[in-house]
């Protein structure tokens, strides 16, 4: 590796090149590909230098990729395609789109020596770019463009790049998620997704399922430390949040992530996973929230047909109930020492809190042969210290492994979160009135502080846990249900879905606000009135139990532990690359 960077490093390759009818001299100089305009005089002008890590090809001839490939005959000329940068609007994060300059060389021996020596230094110095990918498009996500989206944006980037994709066009709901858990994946650099953040949990759960399965690691077990996962996963956005995306690459942009996808960018990501009793329920790793956007997800799950929009109408329909929830929460501080999510620092490309991480996440990583030695049956030390209780009434609990920033939310939940330190941050709002509670609301939208609030306080956990307080537990009756339909999910698996969850729910829903007086007298009336979630402000008693929201999924039980998983699996990304600072 080393001889073969020197070897590269002593490579200077320097000549006289054309682009148009304006001289450059460019060289080749171990990581980066220059050119400088020189004038009739000799007098050097501007550099243009692009790092040879982010060189998308080097194509004979004049090529042209988009909107459509045209090939000119040409024994003097090459075409460089790279990652060009530019700022987007009020985001902080940075687009790339594809930047191509075109070279004409004095010589056919000239250009051929270029086309090689770029393409050596391209492999020498981006030994962790993908060969072949496979790739799950979800044809329904968001506005329904996750085909179009592919085919015309992103598979002309790959082809270009090299990489091979076998591509799946979902056909049912966990379909990705199953082919990552049973097919042979043999021959695969990473998975990629077209889809929202849902299409991303079916990824996330097959990559981790398959690692633990291979490892032998129960995934059940909250103790148990699971094996970090060697597959990256890439997601296109086209989705209805794209919350994961936005919050690792800075922009949904399906452009600029088939780019980071292509030069093998890497990013770990904490995973928290939420166990009921002694099972395993779900991963996350943005939001986990019960209460508003666990009413939310389950409203608009309603109005799957308006698209993205569902979450604001519902988002306006659950506002206006003004619901709160009792509950017990307790959690599990982590280190102070080294960050806060008062801190007002951010989380962006190459953070220091995020790398300082590794180590002590793992304490047993070899670094000389890329191997976690880790005793597989090691029960972690996470689950221990001392537990804090907070009691009260909540218009929400929020958990979220990263600062969860989306369009509608460009700082988001928490906007100092970190996306690989090992740690949660716990939001708990309390009881408050409508208008202050739509001011927290509304600074997720803005760059105030929306923990500097008096009924907001803000933790930096490594678990969770979360009950109903005496008197008021999860009832029978409402998990028979979930059980029953996640039984009749056992035979079509297929079939468990937000929809059936939130179809139960908004049955009883409308029975709850369209029955009459008769009905509501009875005993089981009462029951479901509890566990009804949204019925309009025509409800006078409010039920007094919410439901989970994971990552967009409806979680069918109440009382839940979830505990974060340090870097557990890698994306094809690199954290926010700051274009208003640096
Ligand atoms: C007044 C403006 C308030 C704006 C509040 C924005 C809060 C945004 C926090 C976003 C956290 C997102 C966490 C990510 C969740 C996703 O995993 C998950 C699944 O995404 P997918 O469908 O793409 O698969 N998405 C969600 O669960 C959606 C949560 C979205 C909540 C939006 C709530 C909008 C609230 C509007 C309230 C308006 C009150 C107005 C009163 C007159
Ligand atoms: N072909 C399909 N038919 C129905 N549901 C699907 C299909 N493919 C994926 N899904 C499911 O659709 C849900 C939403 O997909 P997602 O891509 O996240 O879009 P959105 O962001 O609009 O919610 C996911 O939970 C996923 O499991
Ligand atoms: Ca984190």
């Amino acid at each position: 590796m080393i001889g073969k960077e020197m070897e590269i490093d002593s490579v200077k390759v320097e000549s006289s090149l054309w682009i148009g009818n304006k001289r450059y001299k460019a060289s080749l100089r171990g990581w980066y590909f220059s050119w400088t305009e020189v004038d009739k005089r000799n007098r050097e002008k501007k550099t243009v230098s692009v790092p040879v890590s982010e060189v998308i090809g080097v194509k004979e001839g004049r090529v042209e990729i988009q909107p459509r490939k045209k090939l000119e005959d040409s024994d003097l000329d090459f075409t460089l395609f790279y990652v060009k940068r530019s700022r987007r609007g009020n985001t902080r994060g940075t687009l790339w789109s594809l930047g191509r300059t075109q070279f004409c060389c004095p010589s056919r021996d000239v250009r051929d020596q270029w086309i090689t020596q770029l393409r050596t230094a391209l492999q020498t110095h981006s030994p962790s770019r993908p060969h072949r990918l496979l790739v799950f498009i979800n044809p329904f996500g968001g506005k329904k463009r996750g085909k179009q989206i592919y085919h015309s944006l992103v598979s002309p980037l790959f082809e270009l790049a090299g990489i091979s994709c076998h591509v799946v066009v979902t056909e049912r709901a966990n379909q990705a998620r199953d082919y990552i858990l049973k097919k042979d994946l043999t021959g695969f650099d990473g998975v990629v997704c077209v889809g929202g953040d849902g299409m991303f949990s079916e990824l996330l759960h097959g990559v981790i399922g398959r690692t633990q399965q291979e490892a032998g690691v129960s995934e059940h077990d909250p103790t148990v430390m699971l094996q970090p996962c060697d597959l990256r996963i890439g997601i296109i956005p086209a989705g209805s949040t794209d919350c994961v995306c936005f919050a690792s690459v800075g922009v949904n942009d399906p452009v600029t992530s088939a780019l980071h996808i292509i030069i093998g960018d890497s990013q770990p990501l904490d995973v928290c996973s939420v166990h009921h009793k002694s099972t395993l329920m779900k991963y996350s790793v943005s939001m986990v929230g019960y209460g508003f956007y666990g009413d939310v997800l389950a409203e608009s799950e309603r109005h799957r047909w308006m698209g993205p929009l569902r979450y604001d109408y519902s988002g306006c329909m659950v506002y206006l109930c003004n619901r709160n929830y009792a509950g017990v929460v307790q959690y599990l501080p982590a280190d102070s020492h080294v960050s806060s999510p008062r801190d007002n620092t951010r989380c962006l490309a190459g953070c220091r809190v995020c790398s300082e991480s590794k180590e002590r996440l793992f304490p047993h990583f070899d670094s000389s042969s890329s191997l976690y030695s880790a005793n597989l049956s090691q029960v972690s030390s996470e689950l221990e210290g001392e537990w804090v209780t907070i009691e009260g009434k909540f218009k929400c609990v929020s958990l979220t492994c990263m600062s969860s920033s989306c369009p509608r939310s460009p700082s988001g939940l928490s906007p100092s979160a970190h996306l690989a330190d090992g740690t949660v941050d716990l939001i708990l709002v309390r009881e408050t009135n409508p208008l202050g509670f739509l001011t927290y609301l509304h600074r997720h939208t803005t760059t105030q502080d929306q923990f500097d609030l008096p009924f907001v306080e803000v933790h930096r956990v490594k678990a969770v846990r979360f009950f109903l307080p005496p008197g008021e537990e999860e009832e029978e009756e409402y998990e028979e249900e979930i059980q029953s339909s996640s039984e009749r999910v056992s035979e079509d698996p297929d079939k468990l879905h937000n929809g059936d969850i939130a179809n139960a729910q908004s049955k009883t829903t409308s029975q709850h606000c369209l029955a009459g007086q008769k009905e509501r007298d009875t005993v089981k009336s009462a029951r479901r009135k509890k566990r009804s979630f949204v019925c309009g402000p025509c409800c006078t008693k409010p039920p007094s139990v919410s439901v989970w929201n994971c990552d967009g999924e409806i979680l069918p039980h109440t009382e839940i532990l979830c505990r974060v998983h340090g870097q557990l699996v890698r994306l094809f990304a690199r954290g926010i690359e700051d274009s208003t600072g640096a």
